[in-house]
């Protein structure tokens, strides 16, 4: 099934064939007259969806003749003069349907199906054929928004800021844009800077010679060269130590990057996309994130919106990990009607990555084919949840709970459960003294600098638990 799309705004083809293609059709884009016509007289197609204004030249003009030329393919205007005079225009020529722009996706989807079939053609089995090209599921407005960001950017090497909520997809998008982009013969490389300690964060940066400190035993190249002639993503860019944040600062201005311990300057050419769950406004008040390396970082911003803002979105990302699922040999399964329902309602303060281990652990224990209200209900009484609704039964839980819900890198495990471990501790004690750090550290049996370090680090606001008269 073969759709000829004729659009020149890059944003929306990429939309639509995206969509498009969830429904099981093979999309041809193009974005002009010339180009549209030449692809008509080489191949056949199932439907002609076409925009009005395209590179060189009206639309609609030729289509009278196409019409007589392939009676049997019907055409899709698409339109962002939404005048009554384009919509005339468009149905005179016999037009199959008129949108005016912004359209509904699914609705185009639907009724470009609706006419492949009017027209006799076959479909594919639709939904089972991940779209390829675009890793990241959702049509709702929001994601239509982020879709349109990142079309901007793929042609540029512009820095890009991907702010959002934990598990909302920021990982995903830094490496569509890599994917999709002018970059993407070169590597894709991925640091997360909160998960390395910090003495350890610019020589992961920036790499090390030999001997540079003790331990290091060889030269070792850092992150920044590795991703030469490709992309580098910052993640947790708001947890980077302010030292480490002007010698990238540094980096990002010059070009170049120094080696711990070395003398010369190397130079990089890497697309810089930082991502972070933290506000980093209230964090440049406060001295913690350097404001000229926000504003170097921050040139085009990509807000993802939380899972519960695009409810639209939530069965058919289900479906997709349920598909994931398959794929990585867990049970093969359906979701029924009122099990997406269901699932829409929930509010997934963990976004998308609750969701998905969610339907992990839905496909794992599911007994039936269908997975339905009914199956969900159960396994979500039993979900996890946050830290911050009521206490868990008791630590042994806690702990499971944590290792089956976050993924610690290899030899972090230790770290991050501490550190998991002390946000809470710290948190209750500091509530019990009114914010009196003093007094928390007694009642902790640690020395008073040791607990103002490690809540700094964890980025506890001690004066939040100071008690209001
Ligand atoms: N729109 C999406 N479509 C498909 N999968 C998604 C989408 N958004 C997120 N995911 C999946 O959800 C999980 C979490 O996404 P990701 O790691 O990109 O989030 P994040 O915002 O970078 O999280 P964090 O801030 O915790 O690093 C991943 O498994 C990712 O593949």
């Amino acid at each position: 099934m073969s759709v000829l799309l004729v659009e020149d705004d890059m944003s929306i083809a990429i939309v639509i064939t995206a969509a498009l293609e969830a429904e099981g059709f093979s999309v041809t884009h193009c974005d002009s007259v010339a180009m549209r016509d030449r692809l008509l007289a080489d191949s056949a197609f199932s439907v002609l969806v076409t925009d009005v204004m395209l590179t060189d030249g009206d639309g609609i003009a030729g289509l009278p003749g196409i019409r007589e030329s392939f009676p049997k393919m019907p055409i899709i205007v698409l339109s962002a003069q939404n005048t009554l005079d384009t919509a005339v225009r468009a149905t005179d020529t016999g037009a199959f349907e008129y949108f005016p722009k912004p359209f509904d996706i699914d609705e185009l989807a639907r009724t470009v199906r609706q006419a492949a079939m009017s027209s006799g053609a076959e479909m594919s089995d639709a939904q089972d054929t991940p779209t390829p090209g675009l890793p990241l599921v959702g049509r709702s407005a929001p994601m239509q928004a982020v879709y349109r960001m990142i079309t901007r950017v793929l042609r540029n090497d512009l820095t890009v800021l991907v702010l959002g909520e934990s598990g909302t997809g920021k990982e995903l998008v830094a490496e569509a844009i890599h994917q999709l982009g002018h970059r993407s013969a070169g590597p894709f490389v991925a640091v997360n800077t909160a998960a390395i300690p910090a003495e350890l964060i610019e020589s992961e940066l920036f790499g090390h010679e030999k001997g540079a400190f003790t331990g290091a035993v060889a030269r070792h190249i850092g992150k920044f060269e590795q991703a030469n002639g490709g992309t580098l993503f910052l993640d947790e860019i708001g947890d980077m130590p302010m030292q480490a944040q002007t010698r990238l600062l540094r980096a990002l201005q010059s070009g170049t990057v120094r080696r711990v311990g070395g003398r010369d300057e190397v130079k990089v050419d890497v697309r810089i996309i930082a991502a972070t769950n933290k506000d980093l406004e209230p964090m440049i008040a406060a001295g913690t994130f350097r404001e000229d390396l926000y504003y170097r970082l921050n040139v085009v911003p990509i807000q993802m919106p939380p899972l519960r803002e695009r409810a639209d979105d939530i069965e058919a990302l289900a479906r997709h990990f349920l598909q994931l699922a398959a794929g990585e040999g867990l049970p093969r399964h359906q979701l029924s009607a009122d099990g997406a329902e269901l699932l829409s309602r929930q509010p997934w303060r963990g976004n998308v990555r609750e969701l998905r281990n969610f339907i992990y652990r839905a496909a794992l224990l599911a007994r039936d084919d269908i997975i339905d209200a009914a199956t969900l209900d159960t396994l979500l009484v039993s979900q996890p949840r946050d830290a911050t609704e009521g206490s868990p039964a008791n630590l042994d839980d806690s702990v499971i709970r944590w290792l089956a819900d976050t993924a610690p890198g290899a030899g972090q495990v230790y770290d991050e459960a501490l550190a998991a471990f002390e946000r809470p501790l710290f948190s209750q004690v500091l509530r019990s003294t009114g914010g009196n750090q003093l007094r928390a550290a007694q009642i902790l049996g640690i020395n008073r600098n040791t607990l103002r370090k490690r809540i700094s680090e964890l980025d506890i606001d001690p004066d939040s638990f100071a008690r209001r008269n």
